[in-house]
């Protein structure tokens, strides 16, 4: 076992971020926390990394203690913050923090993980903001850890990079390595995790695969042309969102069968061209957290 929290409660004074929260990790899984901002993920990442104390409840990390001195090595954690270390060039600082490490990655390796080749002889205070997201990347890898911590990774970065990130997480997946990690980005989410945790009111309204979830939910998407405007199906129960353009419509609906069972007589007549999606992690969570979060992720909304 990875990791394992049981009945973990987490308290900032009266303010409680986690209730309860039970969660085992077994080698190999992708996890995919997402919550809206302030729902507890790093709270739970800073927590699992014996970086916080649990008001109640226990933590083990590795069999052991999650502030254990010898997960050093095996544990990598990309956080939120970046810190910059004036004064040495990227490869420099890689070769240092190596050097703490029992059996570091060698720096070219991290350098083309994180796609900073090209900025080897930088100064780590002259990188872009996306540059850094990126050598934090590369300084969270350099102990070769099996079990990495990502919170919000591509924050910052352009589109190539987020690529390139990606496909490294993917090469970690292969290698067998477990992940945990965050981000707003759901269709990051919703490509890479085995599983998928959604955090809202201090516990996991859902903790499962994304294809259970899509089972669970039946969120859809449902696009057609029609003759005329259709606004009226915004009154349906089933549908959660209404889009109009050029004669195009698109539902978000919680039931495609029933949406599509009651527009039938007009297929054909008035409405054509229909296309049915299963929905994406986005839709989901959108429908998991209710109207309460109109400010979410993605600009989506
Ligand atoms: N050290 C602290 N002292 C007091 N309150 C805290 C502390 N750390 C976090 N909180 C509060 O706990 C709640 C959860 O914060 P946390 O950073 O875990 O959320 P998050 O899900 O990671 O949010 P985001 O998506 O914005 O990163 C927030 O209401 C936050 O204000």
């Amino acid at each position: 076992m990875m990791i394992e929290m049981q009945q973990v409660t987490m308290q900032f004074g009266s303010k409680v971020v986690l209730k309860k929260v039970s969660l085992k990790v077994q080698p190999g899984e992708i996890i995919g926390l997402v919550g809206a901002n302030g729902a507890g993920k790093t709270t739970l990442i800073n927590l699992i990394l014996g970086r916080l104390q649990p008001t109640s409840g226990q933590i083990s990390v590795l069999q052991a203690a999650p502030s254990e001195k010898r997960h050093f090595n095996r544990i990598g954690a990309m956080l939120q913050d970046d810190s910059r270390i004036a004064r040495l060039k990227v490869s420099e600082e890689l070769t240092m923090v190596g050097q703490y490490y029992q059996q570091p990655l060698p720096v070219a390796t991290l350098l083309k993980m994180a796609d900073l080749t090209e900025q080897a002889n930088q100064m780590v205070n002259q990188l872009s903001g996306g540059q850094l997201r990126r050598m934090t990347f590369a300084l969270a890898m350099a102990g070769d850890p099996d079990l990495i911590f990502l919170d919000e990774p591509t924050v910052g970065m352009d589109v190539t990079s987020r690529q390139h990130f990606w496909q490294q997480i993917d090469q970690l997946k292969q290698a067998g390595k477990t992940i945990i990690l965050t981000s707003h980005y759901l269709e990051e989410i919703e490509k890479v995790a085995t599983r998928i945790l959604i955090l809202k009111d201090g516990q996991f309204q859902y903790d499962g695969d994304f294809q259970t979830l899509q089972q669970q939910y039946r969120s859809s998407q449902i696009q057609f042309k029609a003759d005329q405007s259709m606004a009226n199906l915004q009154d349906w129960p089933e549908v959660l969102a209404y889009q109009e353009h050029a004669h195009r419509i698109s539902l978000q609906v919680t039931n495609s069968d029933v949406v599509l069972a009651r527009l039938s007589p007009q297929i054909g007549q008035t409405i054509h061209q229909v296309q049915v999606q299963a929905g994406s992690l986005t839709d989901i969570y959108n429908e998991i957290m209710g109207a309460d979060t109109d400010a979410i992720i993605n600009g989506s909304k």
